[in-house]
């Protein structure tokens, strides 16, 4: 079986350390040192408000800042891994060819492309838009197809960076059908949000981020009930503004 398509298992995903992980720029500390162990088959929603940190933590994870000091690793096997952004990159071309070009990029056969990239825009609601070029389709459908890609991909990790914040109910719930979906087949997700009810809906766990440092790595249920920390009392309340 080629390995690209390789089933995604629960109870294997390499787990991903971060060592004394800080992020600075031009002399300022972005990112103050921070260690945090993400593992098994989690939803963990990291949460913030603005500047805390949120995207540089997921760019880091998924290997796309490298940081000032200390490091980000795998325990073993790098994982298969996809990114989906708040703007979708989409190519300039249809939206099927976006899902052909990355199944040829991950090395399935020509010949099985087409009825893939199908399965996929059919499963996210896309079979009616396949010619239609994805610069042009809707924020909400543009996110679904960025989706239908990753799903394609099958990847082990999921790190989502503000999937929602642009897009209205009905597109918020398609993506978060599908963050359940990618869950429920065996994909871990890292996923940074603004909407305290969206975390409740989908997290396993909380990482609450304040100004630069990480406060809180705490399992969703107790976080939701009561934060350990004054940090995440005031978040929940609302009155953690930057
Ligand atoms: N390339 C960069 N150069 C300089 N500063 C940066 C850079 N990238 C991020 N920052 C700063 O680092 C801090 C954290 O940014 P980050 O984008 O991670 O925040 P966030 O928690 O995702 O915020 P938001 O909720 O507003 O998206 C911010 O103060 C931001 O201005």
């Amino acid at each position: 079986m080629n390995d690209m398509l390789r089933p995604a298992t629960t109870a294997g995903i390499t787990p991903q350390a971060f060592e004394g992980v800080s992020v600075s720029h031009r002399g300022q500390s972005l990112l103050q040192p921070l260690d945090l162990r993400l593992s098994g088959c989690r939803r963990t929603l990291v949460m913030g408000p603005n500047g805390a940190g949120k995207s540089l933590l997921l760019r880091l994870a998924h290997g796309l800042l490298a940081p000032s000091a200390g490091r980000v690793r795998w325990e073993g096997i790098t994982p298969r891994q996809a990114m989906v952004f708040q703007r979708p990159v989409l190519l300039r071309r249809s939206a099927l060819e976006n899902l052909t070009y990355a199944l040829a990029v991950t090395g399935t056969p020509r010949g099985e492309r087409r009825e893939r990239a199908r399965e996929a825009l059919t499963r996210f609601g896309l079979a009616a838009l396949e010619k239609r070029p994805a610069r042009v389709l809707s924020g909400g459908e543009q996110q679904r197809l960025a989706l239908a890609r990753a799903w394609l991909t099958r990847p082990e990790v999921l790190f989502l960076d503000e999937p929602t914040s642009a897009l209205d109910p009905a597109a918020i719930r398609a993506v978060e059908e599908a963050v359940r979906d990618f869950h429920a087949r065996g994909t871990r997700i890292v996923m940074t949000t603004h909407d305290l009810n969206q975390a409740k809906r989908l997290a396993d766990e909380v990482v609450l981020l304040y100004g630069g440092r990480l406060i809180e790595h705490t399992p969703a249920e107790r976080f939701f009930a009561a934060p350990r920390t004054p940090e995440g009392q005031a978040f929940l309340r609302g009155e953690l503004v930057w």
